[in-house]
């Protein structure tokens, strides 16, 4: 089980600062959709070189255009990129195809999606790398979670990696862990707290006890 920082609500240097802090108890650093839409692929592209050995995840959610999208983070440095689960599957499959030419990996956010297990299914047969269930920011605002949603993917995914995200804190990861999903990210849970190396590193602890 591999652990994923989300950075969505800060600019450049404050990712770098971010990272520096809880680096060590990390495996991934996601650069989010809202940092990718205030500073483009630089934010990929600096946070890559300023940490060349963690993993990178540009969090793009692409929708369409997911070829020539892929390229573009890929040659921004990314190792993941993620594209949307409600996305045509010819834009999944091209994702995929692209993914695999760069030697990189694509992650399929399954926000939105109605039909998780017959999408999972679907999705994992086109040779993605992660299935991700996530409740987003404004779902989490009423309370909600993806604890269930990861029990119905771990069900029916034969050759992806599961991973989950959204609202994730200290006190809720015990539950996800024992779901056992290959991938957790974590935003707020660390992001947002006063100790946030203390936080990542009981977080890690955690994780590898299993
Ligand atoms: O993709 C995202 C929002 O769309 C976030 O990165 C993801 O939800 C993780 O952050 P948090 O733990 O704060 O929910």
């Amino acid at each position: 089980m591999e652990l994923q920082l989300a950075l969505d609500l800060v600019n450049i240097p404050e990712a770098i600062e971010l990272v520096k802090e809880v680096e060590e108890h990390i495996d991934i650093v996601e650069i989010g959709t809202p940092v990718v839409i205030n500073e483009g692929l630089h934010a990929v592209k600096a946070v890559k070189k300023a940490f060349p050995n963690l993993k990178v995840l540009a969090d793009l959610k692409i929708m369409d255009a997911a070829g020539y999208e892929v390229m573009k983070a890929s040659e921004a440095g990314a190792d993941i990129v993620t594209i949307l689960g409600t996305a045509e599957d010819m834009s999944i499959k091209g994702a995929v195809e692209e993914a695999k030419k760069q030697g990189k990996k694509i992650l399929v956010d399954m926000i939105a999606v109605k039909d998780l297990a017959g999408r999972a299914k679907e999705v994992d047969a086109m040779g993605v790398d992660y299935i991700c269930v996530h409740t987003g920011y404004d779902l989490q605002a009423v309370g909600k979670n993806s604890f269930e949603d990861l029990q119905t993917i771990k069900g029916v995914v034969k050759n992806a990696k599961t991973a989950i995200a959204g609202g994730i804190k200290l006190d809720t990861l015990p539950e996800v862990i024992k779901v056992q999903p290959d991938l957790v990210i974590v935003g707020g849970g660390i992001t947002g707290q006063a100790d946030k190396k203390a936080v990542a590193a009981k977080m890690q602890q955690m994780i590898i006890q299993g």
